[in-house]
């Protein structure tokens, strides 16, 4: 039997409401939003990373002391001119999108625990914690580990160049803003490549997409989570649907078109010595149009899910 997945499933059938298994019971603390009055006055910190690679010593400076604040006020930021073509983004989007549109017998094969084993895992219905057991979450995923050892899937076709070409750039941009953290932070610089090269360092790339649903109100993209690894970077369609949590409130982003937003792990509260927290975020979901989300996270092959 093949792999159904719930764009298979929007596809095969006229949904009209959210399937029992796919309601998702609000807790109070979910609702509390930001007024559109206080969204408008808070703006996620701003990090312009050719300042990093080739900006004045002052610059650089300047940047490093931003980015101690957004890690610490925030634990979110928004990277603008990294370098990363819109070309290569938009190509990678497609590929993702051909992916989740294989049938479900072309998918089957690609269904799998995730463990050690460093293959793909398709995932449509993982749950991140006994609170939403019983839950499927609004979202098709594929994760696949993709260094030390890069294993794409085989289709659909080009899929595993474009990915190939972000990974490499996704992970200069990770290593120099770990660089610049860790020069915030007081640590050894050093101590990055040890950390992010060893062999037990992993780096994971997952694909969600997140298919319009009937009645977004009542399902979830994506729980309130926190991530595992130092750093995860995450670039989207021209959908929104991240929200993150600042202050106790949830804040809905609107990354700027081609940004890459970045959150602090885990890996990174342990790092810092609690002074940078794991933040928490989610992905809720709409009833027009189909979110994408591309997240490239690192982690250790035997953790299990970044999510
Ligand atoms: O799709 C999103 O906006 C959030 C994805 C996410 O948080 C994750 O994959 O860990
Ligand atoms: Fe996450």
């Amino acid at each position: 039997m093949g792999v159904i997945m719930i764009n298979d499933l929007i596809k095969s059938t006229n949904l009209i409401s959210v399937p029992s298994e796919y309601a998702f019971p609000a807790k109070p603390e979910d609702l509390n939003m930001l007024t559109e009055k206080e969204v408008e006055q808070v703006t996620v910190p701003v990090i312009d990373f050719s300042t990093l690679t080739s900006g004045s010593p002052d610059q650089r400076s300047k940047t490093i002391e931003d980015l101690q604040n957004a890690c610490q006020d925030w634990g979110f930021f928004m990277v603008v001119n990294h370098g990363v073509p819109e070309s290569l983004k938009n190509d990678l989007i497609a590929s993702c999108m051909k992916f989740f549109d294989l049938s479900p017998e072309e998918k089957s094969p690609y269904r799998g625990k995730y463990e050690i084993d460093p293959r793909i895992v398709l995932d449509h219905e993982t749950n991140l914690n006994t609170a939403v057991d019983s839950v499927s979450f609004w979202r098709d995923q594929f994760r696949v580990f993709v260094h030390p050892i890069f294993h794409p899937p085989h289709s659909p076709e080009g899929l595993s160049e474009v990915l190939s070409e972000y990974t490499k750039r996704s992970r200069d941009i990770m290593k120099e803003l770990l660089k610049a953290i860790m020069e915030g932070l007081d640590l050894e610089e050093d101590g990055i490549e040890k950390l992010i090269e060893q062999k037990s360092g992993a780096q994971i790339f997952s694909a969600n997409l997140y298919p319009p649903c009937p009645q977004p109100e009542l399902a979830i993209g994506l729980p309130p989570h926190a991530d595992h690894g130092l750093l995860t970077l995450l670039m989207q369609n021209d959908v929104d649907g991240l929200h993150i949590k600042n202050k106790g409130k949830w804040v809905a982003v609107n990354p700027t078109p081609n940004s890459i937003m970045v959150n602090t792990g885990d890996h990174m509260e342990i790092l810092s010595k609690g002074k940078y927290k794991s933040v928490f975020h989610r992905a809720v979901v709409n009833n027009k149009e189909t979110r994408i989300s591309l997240v490239m996270t690192n982690g250790s092959p035997n953790e299990t899910a970044a999510t």
